[in-house]
């Protein structure tokens, strides 16, 4: 057996992590042959839900899990963390746009940010769930100067995930025919689900779509599916945002095949500006991810792409007294 590695979960009484801790506990994340130990995180009015969480996952008796550590302490919760899912913030609810968050959340960012500074693993990964997340990792990272910038990422998987799904129902073909997606920007309605790269099956997307779809349906589906699911459930999505979570974090530790879309740190690849949370198209290989070169834009995508990079400097000018 390997050495157990430590995975803090915020927010662990939370709707996502109701779903996220089981599946990490079973080895959807890191696989059936690693050891966890959980350090979970909540606020203390939060703390008798999540010992009855923690309950939860003694009843299961899952081999994999060799500990679990519960607090409303975030020097706690992240010391010698190896990984780390920022999952704990308030939710939208209908009507709201996930940037009317910034103010309710941001706070416990800089705060995470600092303890994850002082207590995790050097080496440790961090993915940023709570909205909004591309700003929320923002703030986090900047409240971490001794970690690297690129250890701080955000989740545009889902919006990725939801992306295939659309693309393949409208072909007719199954999600895994479907390659080189792409999530351009923010985990917001300005993020840019692109198919010019796509292939179904080895061919072109654009020659399988009509453009009418691509532009009045395809787009802006992905773009408000949050929203949707919202409306239907009366509650923001959960399980599948638990589920794109762990692809995420699976695909960056272990790497994983053709391209995934990550929200990291830009490096002004593209032409966006250096330093903000923006999703790129990246593989991932050897513990690494890196963005994919060299795609020629046209006119439609570099419009698209300044809208979201515009959202997103607007978003760190609103919190900027928050960036160390
Ligand atoms: N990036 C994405 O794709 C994506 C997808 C779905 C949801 N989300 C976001 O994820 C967040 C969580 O969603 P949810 O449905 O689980 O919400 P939830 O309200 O069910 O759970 C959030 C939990 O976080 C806890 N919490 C609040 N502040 C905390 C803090 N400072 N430290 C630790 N825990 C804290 C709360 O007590 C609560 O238990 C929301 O911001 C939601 O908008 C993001
Ligand atoms: O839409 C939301 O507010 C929740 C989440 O970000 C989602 O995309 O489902």
């Amino acid at each position: 057996m390997k050495d157990p590695v430590r995975i803090a979960i915020t927010g662990g009484a939370g709707q996502i992590s109701y779903s996220l801790i089981f599946r990490i506990a079973a080895g959807d994340m890191l696989g059936p042959d690693q050891p966890v130990i959980l350090q979970l995180l909540e606020i203390p009015q939060a703390m008798d839900a999540l010992n009855g969480v923690v309950m939860e996952v003694n009843d299961c008796a899952f081999p994999l899990v060799q500990d679990i550590v519960a607090t409303d302490d975030p020097n706690v919760a992240f010391k010698d963390a190896d990984f780390a899912l920022l999952v704990g913030a308030r939710p939208r609810g209908p009507g709201m746009e996930r940037k009317d968050l910034l103010e309710a959340n941001a706070a416990i960012f800089s705060v995470q940010g600092k303890a994850l500074n002082d207590h995790a693993s050097r080496d440790v990964r961090v993915l940023v769930v709570g909205n909004p997340a591309n700003t929320n990792a923002l703030i986090a990272s900047c409240n971490a100067p001794d970690l690297d910038a690129g250890q701080f990422t955000a989740m545009t998987r889902l919006d990725h995930n939801r992306a295939l799904t659309q693309l393949a129902q409208k072909t007719g073909k199954h999600v895994s025919d479907v390659d080189s997606m792409i999530i351009w920007g923010n985990h917001s309605a300005t993020q840019y689900p692109d198919l010019a790269q796509c292939k179904v099956d080895g061919k072109a997307a654009f020659d399988l779509v009509e453009r009418d779809w691509y532009e009045n349906d395809f787009i802006p589906t992905v773009q408000q599916r949050g929203a949707a699911i919202i409306k239907a459930r009366g509650a923001s999505s959960a399980a599948s945002a638990a589920s794109s979570a762990i692809d995420h974090m699976r695909d960056w530790a272990l790497g994983c095949d053709g391209i995934v879309s990550m929200a990291i740190p830009s490096d002004g690849s593209y032409g966006i500006e250096e330093g903000i949370i923006y999703s790129y198209p990246v593989r991932c290989q050897g513990g690494k991810y890196e963005i994919v070169q060299g795609f020629e834009l046209d006119a439609f995508s570099k419009e698209k792409m300044q809208a979201t990079e515009k959202e997103l400097r607007e978003e760190r000018a609103a919190v900027e007294h928050l960036l160390g």
